[in-house]
This record gives C-alpha cells, structure tokens and sequence, in this order.
C-alpha cells in the first residue's frame, strides 16, 4: 500500500522509478542504486546498508523521502534482510533534516503531500520490522535527528563540528508532536523539555551524556561499529524482538496514525502563515550569507 502511493507520489514527482539501477559490487553483492539513496548488501550476513546520497546536505526533499520509504519496503520484503545500517554519502553530514524549499512558496495541496510522506516515512521507519541501526558520520539537526532517533540504536562519530538535536524553535518552527514523543522516548521528558524549547543542538559527548546516542566512536569506526552493534542485535530470533518492539513503540505511533489528517492540516495552517514563511525565508537566507 505505501509503496504503490510512494509509487504514485514519485511520478507526480517526475521521478522515473525505470531509473533504478542494479549493478554488482567488488565482492559480487548486489547493489541497488536510485538517484538519492544507495542500498549495499553488506558482507555481514542479513545486513544492508543505506546510504543517504542528496547533496549537498541530504535534506528531506520530497523525493528522497518517497525513495527511501520504497527502499525500506524493498529490503522489508526481502527476507534476506534482517537489518539495516542507516548512513550519509555526504561528507560531514547525515541529514540536515526537512527540505526548507518544500516548507516554503508552495500552496496546500503541496503542503499536504510533502507532510504526508514526512509522516509516512517516520512511521516506517518507526515500525520497521528491521533492525536499524543509525551509523550518524556527520551534523543531524531536525528531521535527521528524527530518522536516527527513530532507529533501534544510534552510533555518532566523534567529531566535534558535529551536532545532533531537533532546533525547530530556532528555526521558528513549532516541533510536532511526534517529534517530541520520539525524543522523550529516548532521552526523558525532563531533558526534552530543556532541549525542545531551546533548540539544542548537542556535540557528540553531550548527546551520548544525555542518552541521544548509545555510543561515540571514532569518525573512521562508526560504520564498522554499527555492523558488529547489529550482529549482537540478530543474534535475538526476529519474532521476538519484533514483537517487544511493537508493545514498546505502537502507542507511540498510534497516536499519530490516529492524529494523521489533523495532524497534516495543523502544518498546512502553521507554515502557511505569513509569519512562518518569512522566519524560513530569512533563515534560507541567512544560510546563504554565512558563505560569504
Ligand atoms: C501548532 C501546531 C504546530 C504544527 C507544526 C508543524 C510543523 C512545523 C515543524 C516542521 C519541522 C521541521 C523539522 C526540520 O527538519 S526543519 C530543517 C532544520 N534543518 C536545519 O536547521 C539545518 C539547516 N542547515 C544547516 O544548518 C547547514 O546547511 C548544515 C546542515 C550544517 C550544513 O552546513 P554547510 O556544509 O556549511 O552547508 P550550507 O549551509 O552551505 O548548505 C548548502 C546548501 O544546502 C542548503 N540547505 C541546507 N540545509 C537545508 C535544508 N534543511 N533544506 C533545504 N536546503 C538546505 C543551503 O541553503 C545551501 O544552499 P545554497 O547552496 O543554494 O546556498
């Protein structure tokens, strides 16, 4: 079902899913390639990784999100998966989170669309049956914090220019509730009410303090890393697990899936404000001005 609307929402898109290619790697595995997500099998048994690949800073455009649902899909419905490693192709970054241009200028139908499959990305990765593992080599404010705190388990390099948290409010931006559940979850109601309000932005040592990642290691470690974490999590047979994940996470995701419809005509009306789109022109614009 998600992936014929991801389907769907990719030709609207302009997006031609014939561009997919497969190819095989050095060590024969199969290697399945869109235009902004790379998926490799990996040489531990069972696991793929995804590569986030939209440069410069792998935001969330809303065509990279409807090719990662379809990647998950893929690799959910191949039984020989049982676990992903989640990783950037872009140097010094995993995700700088939403696509700003999706969020400003367009009209609500736009809006809608865009929000849905920001929605329908977060429940699936969520939910996954898989296990993912986050292998973060690089800065992840916002929706890319998101995805990896939406992970089973979280490796962030060691690298001091990196930041990892959800900054809405200094972007002007309201954090959605299901933003702020997912942070809770992780990091407890008390150090997200002081991260949320203030926009933090945490360095690796103080993310791993607060719990927002379970393990800093060097920058060169952290994909090896993720891939020995994932070998200790398979070792737990899948229905299990998969079942103890569910319990744990279904309220959670619940109360979005029963939110779904409001929740998308609460952003339509909160980013069509005049207010809004001008704290994100300026905010796009003051991205710009500090290259120069
Ligand atoms: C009451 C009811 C309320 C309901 C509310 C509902 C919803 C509202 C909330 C919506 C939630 C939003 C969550 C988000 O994810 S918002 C996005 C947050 N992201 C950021 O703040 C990151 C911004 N970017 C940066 O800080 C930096 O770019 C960087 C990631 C640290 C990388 O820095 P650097 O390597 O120096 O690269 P540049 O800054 O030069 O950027 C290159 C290029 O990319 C453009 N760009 C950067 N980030 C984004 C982005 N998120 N979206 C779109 N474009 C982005 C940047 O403008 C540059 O473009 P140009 O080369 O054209 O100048």
């Amino acid at each position: 079902m998600a992936l014929a609307a991801g389907r769907a929402m990719l030709m609207r898109s302009g997006v031609r899913l014939g561009t997919q290619a497969a190819a095989r790697g050095g060590n024969g595995a199969r290697r399945f390639m869109n235009h902004r997500v790379v998926v490799e099998p990996n040489t531990v048994p069972g696991v793929a990784v995804i590569k986030f690949k939209n440069p410069p800073v792998n935001s969330l455009t809303l065509e990279f999100l409807t090719e990662f649902v379809i990647c998950l899909e893929k690799l959910e419905n191949d039984k020989t998966f049982r676990g992903v490693v989640l990783t950037s192709d872009c140097p010094g970054i995993f995700s700088a989170g939403l696509d700003l241009r999706e969020m400003c200028g367009k009209n609500p139908a736009h809006y809608a669309e865009y929000w849905r499959a920001v929605q329908e990305m977060w429940l699936k990765v969520y939910l996954s049956n898989l296990v993912l593992v986050a292998a973060i080599n690089g800065t992840s404010p916002a929706g890319g914090c998101l995805i990896a705190l939406s992970c089973d388990y979280r490796v962030l390099a060691d690298n001091p220019r990196y930041r990892m948290g959800l900054n809405e409010t200094l972007l002007g931006l309201v954090v959605p509730f299901w933003f702020k559940d997912t942070l809770v979850n992780t990091i407890g109601h008390r150090a997200s009410e002081r991260a949320l309000q203030l926009g933090l932005l945490f360095p690796p040592a103080e993310a791993l303090q607060l719990g927002m990642v379970d393990q800093v290691v060097p920058e060169d470690q952290v994909q090896s890393t993720a891939l020995s974490v994932m070998t200790q999590w398979l070792a737990i047979p899948d229905h299990v697990r998969q079942l103890t994940k569910n319990m744990i996470r279904k309220a959670t995701a619940d109360h979005l899936i029963k939110h779904q419809e409001a929740d998308i005509q609460n952003f339509i009306n909160f980013i069509s404000r005049d207010s809004i789109q001008k704290s994100l022109q300026v905010y796009l614009e003051n991205l710009k001005q500090k290259k120069h």
